[in-house]
């Protein structure tokens, strides 16, 4: 069996390369990092390390890499006799993959009739569906008659937290053990992979909104107002009070939001939340705030871990959303200068002032009443500031 995975990051090694092996499968990866994929292709093999009391290891075997800038035509050569194809990129890389995936698969209906899965599997809602969307944008009318028949692009959602690696070992990467992957499968074409550890459903919505609104919307508040309280790490920022006290008011609010909407049970829903929270404080792992908030305009989206389940919040209950509104306020403060967004997002803010970048990246009408309460809590936040 043999799986083409684009980006050999840390979620691409940490999580599904190592499922991948489990289940079987040979795992191409595709990358642009030339220092790793060499690494690959030599040692054709790495190590997972789980940051937990007894470290345990798993060496993940049967891989190999191609460099998608210098060796384009050998990852449309790998899509064509692929089982499967996944990815681990970042939302905003699947829109430069989207071509070669396009050229892959229409090589592939020139040799075969074979049917085959894509499965994005990014922080984002609609990540497959998104991909699809692209890659259609790169084919004739009549390949995409026959791509609806044999490519199935079924939506994902991934949960493992993998910090940025400082290992000598450039393959080897230390994640947390607690893993889900979950697929929506009636998206799926032909026979449905057998993968340990991915659970099938039939509609992923509530999967992928309740995972994005609880561990992503949780992690912001160490990323985010961490950041601004001048904590380097989500650990360290974990066992400040002030922050303790916003997430949980921050995962009640999406949490209200998530149980409304799709009628979750509330102790389970309490459960789950408890669970994220003992997950951010895992003392085996040293994860940056700055990994965690990077991209603020992405994160800062109408879709995403932050706008998405304020604006349902103020739907659902009528009340505003005190402690999301902190973090989105500690969102649009985010500096970084290595990180490309937060750098355009500054300039923004420079240009054009707080409410009106935060109308644009959020895509919010200029009445809507979360604007308001953001405005109010980019004062609130003030009094945090060591
Ligand atoms: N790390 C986590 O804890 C975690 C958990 C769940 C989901 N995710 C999601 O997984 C995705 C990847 O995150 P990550 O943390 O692994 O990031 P990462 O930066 O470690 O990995 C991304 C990889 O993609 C590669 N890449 C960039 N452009 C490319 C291109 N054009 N073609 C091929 N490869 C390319 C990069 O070189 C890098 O190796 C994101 O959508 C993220 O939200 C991450
Ligand atoms: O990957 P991002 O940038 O969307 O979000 C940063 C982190 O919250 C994220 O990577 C988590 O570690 C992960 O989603 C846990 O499953």
């Amino acid at each position: 069996m043999l799986a083409v995975h684009f980006g050999a990051g840390n979620i691409g090694r940490g999580f599904i390369g190592a499922l991948l092996y489990q289940a079987s499968y040979h795992t191409t990866f595709v990358d642009v990092n030339e220092a790793v994929i060499q690494e690959l292709n030599e040692k054709q093999q790495y190590n997972v390390v789980l940051a937990a009391e007894n470290s345990e290891k798993l060496t993940v075997k049967n891989v190999s890499g191609i460099n998608s800038v210098s060796d384009p035509d050998k990852v449309i050569e790998a899509i064509a006799k692929a089982d499967l194809v996944t990815t681990a990129v970042g939302p905003t890389i699947l829109a430069i993959i989207s071509e070669l995936i396009a050229k892959g698969l229409s090589e592939r209906l020139k040799s075969n009739q074979k049917t085959l899965n894509i499965i994005a599997c990014e922080n984002m809602v609609g990540g497959s569906s998104l991909l699809k969307e692209k890659v259609y944008e790169h084919v004739t009318d009549e390949e995409r008659k026959a791509f609806d028949d044999l490519y199935g692009f079924p939506d994902a959602a991934v949960d493992r937290i993998v910090p940025n690696q400082v290992n000598e070992d450039i393959l080897e990467v230390s994640v947390e053990p607690y893993y889900e992957w979950v697929v929506e499968e009636s998206a799926i074409k032909g026979e449905t992979p057998t993968i340990d550890g991915v659970t099938y459903v039939k509609d992923l919505t509530p999967y992928i909104e309740r995972k994005l609104f609880t561990v992503n919307t949780g992690h912001a508040v160490p990323a985010y107002i961490g950041r601004y309280m001048g904590y380097a790490t989500i650990n360290e920022a974990m066992f400040d009070q002030h922050v303790q006290e916003i997430i949980k008011g921050v995962l009640n609010e999406s949490g209200e939001a998530l149980i409304q909407t799709y009628q979750f049970d509330r102790e389970e829903h309490q459960t789950y939340i408890n669970k994220i929270i003992q997950r951010f404080k895992n003392p085996h792992i040293s994860d940056e705030v700055t990994r965690v908030g990077r991209g603020p305009i992405r994160k800062l989206g109408p879709h995403d871990r932050l706008i998405r389940p304020a604006s349902i919040y103020m739907d659902v209950t009528g009340n505003q959303p005190v402690y999301l509104a902190k973090v989105i306020a500690s969102a649009l403060e985010y500096k970084n200068g290595q990180d490309e967004e937060a750098v355009k997002l500054q300039q923004m803010i420079t240009e054009h002032g707080y409410e009106k970048t935060l109308q644009s990246v959020s895509k919010l009408d200029s009445t809507h009443p979360l604007i308001p309460v953001v405005m109010t809590e980019l004062e609130g936040i003030k009094a945090l500031k060591k």
